[in-house]
């Protein structure tokens, strides 16, 4: 571990120093939430091997060298996210409303945004960005698989928002590129990765992304600034900056089960692993000073052809008990369904315009796996319904077919309660829906 490290942590921590290090040579621990959109999922937990989280409401912690969770096949269904179970604290500090209007300024992977889209009713808005293409695109995977039907998912500098949003968002995570000295138990590179100069360079962004967000913030809206590091200069520091140039005060946050205070700074929250269960990290809320105003933006327009309406709607007819959704948004022959808070975003790069349906080609509406995972049972007219540890599910997360008996056409396949996957039905078998790159 590289001395000048390990000197500033010795500078912060004092007498607990020696705990601190002894903490570094335990392995992580793991957690996960339960997405509350999935009903009585925790039935299907093996209770032997999970944990309530003490402060977060659905989270648990679990043991993952015997229970390997990524693995089952409701981890696909989305039925949880395994999240870090200090940056799971992040997004249950934020306090959102079912109707607020949240951006998660640097989303990816997404655990931040899965928890709170998923506690967002469908007349508030998520709007989840990443500045790296390939973070987005797994981003917007784990978007698909929580189910979410009122969050948009972008790949943009978060500078275009404020050209196109300003003082837009009820509340804003920003849980910025960092140091990641809180992640050195969890990952070796990080290790490696560190440098004084790396400090500096993350600062200088985080301080760019700052004032953005307090440029997209609502007057009376709450910022939650977040780091996996220690040290005060992308802490606290960035903090100070904060309260010393706009016209903002600090929402202290509640401190119990080992959290630490900030440094210098009263209200903020330290983790570090020695004293709280899980990794390092950092947590400040800001609240925005002022009265909010009522918002003003030009909503997304609802675009589709009389065609392609036309087959969604005859899919929708012949396979689904639930209507058509009301604004459809085609793009390349891509369907989207939008909701109507949904803002113009010009000038930036969307990868997910809402819930993505599916694809209109030739003749017919292919529907996508990210529609199948927001259906139950009574919303479709045929499925196949197994047990976790059935062989079918095994096969069907193989890429194989399964011995069917339904009518030609689609249907979708259930693990208990939860949707897989659609399929389609012909000749005696339930053909392979699901996508080739998530096979296994
Ligand atoms: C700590 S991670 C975010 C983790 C995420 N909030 C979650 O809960 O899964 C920081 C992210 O910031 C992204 N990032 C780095 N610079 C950025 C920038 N200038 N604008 C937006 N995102 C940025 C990185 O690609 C990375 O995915």
């Amino acid at each position: 571990m590289n001395e000048i490290f390990e000197k500033e942590m010795q500078t912060i921590l004092k007498d607990e120093y020696q705990d601190f290090m002894k903490a570094l040579q335990l392995p992580p621990v793991k957690a996960f939430y339960l997405n509350p959109l999935k009903k009585n999922g925790l039935n299907y937990f093996n209770q032997q091997y999970i944990q309530p989280h003490p402060v977060v409401d659905g989270g648990y912690y679990f043991d993952y060298e015997k229970y390997p969770l990524g693995k089952s096949p409701f981890f696909s269904c989305g039925l949880y996210y395994i999240q870090e179970p200090s940056a799971m604290l992040v997004a249950d500090f934020l306090d959102v409303q079912a109707d607020d209007y949240v951006l998660d300024m640097c989303g990816a992977p997404g655990g931040k945004s899965c928890a709170i889209a998923s506690r967002l009713s469908n007349q508030g808005l998520m709007i989840t960005n990443d500045i790296n293409t390939l973070r987005a695109k797994i981003l917007s995977e784990n978007i698909e698989r929580f189910g979410l039907k009122n969050t948009i998912v972008t790949n943009s500098d978060p500078v275009q928002f404020t050209k196109i949003l300003p003082e837009f968002f009820d509340k804003i995570i920003l849980d910025a590129p960092c140091s990641g000295e809180g992640m050195f138990r969890k990952d070796d590179q990080a290790i490696e990765t560190w440098s004084p100069q790396k400090v500096q360079e993350c600062a200088y962004i985080q301080r760019q992304l700052l004032d953005y967000a307090m440029g997209l913030l609502k007057p009376g809206g709450t910022l939650i600034y977040s780091t996996c590091t220690y040290n005060t200069v992308e802490n606290e520091n960035q903090i100070h900056y904060l309260l010393s140039h706009y016209d903002c005060h600090l929402k202290p946050l509640p401190r119990s089960h080992g959290m630490a205070n900030g440094i210098g700074l009263d209200g903020v929250i330290r983790l570090y692993p020695h004293r709280y269960h899980g990794e390092g990290h950092f947590i400040a809320c800001i609240q925005k000073n002022g009265q909010p105003e009522k918002r003003k933006y030009k909503p997304m327009k609802s675009r589709i052809s009389k065609q392609n309406q036309k087959l969604v709607d005859d899919f929708y007819k012949q396979y689904l008990n639930i209507p058509t959704p009301h604004y459809l948004y085609d793009n390349q022959n891509h369907i989207y369904a939008l909701l109507p808070q949904f803002p113009e975003l010009q000038g930036i790069r969307v990868l997910r315009n809402g819930l993505y349906l599916g694809e209109c080609k030739k003749n017919r509406f292919e529907p996508s796996l990210a529609l199948a995972l927001t259906l139950t049972i009574p919303d479709v007219k045929q499925y196949y319904r197994y047990h976790e540890k059935d062989s079918e599910v095994k096969k069907y997360l193989h890429g194989e077919a399964i011995p069917g008996g339904h009518q030609k056409g689609y249907g979708v396949i259930f693990v208990e309660d939860y949707p897989l996957s659609f399929y389609k039905e012909s000749q005696g078998l339930a053909k392979n829906l699901y996508p080739k790159g998530l096979r296994r």
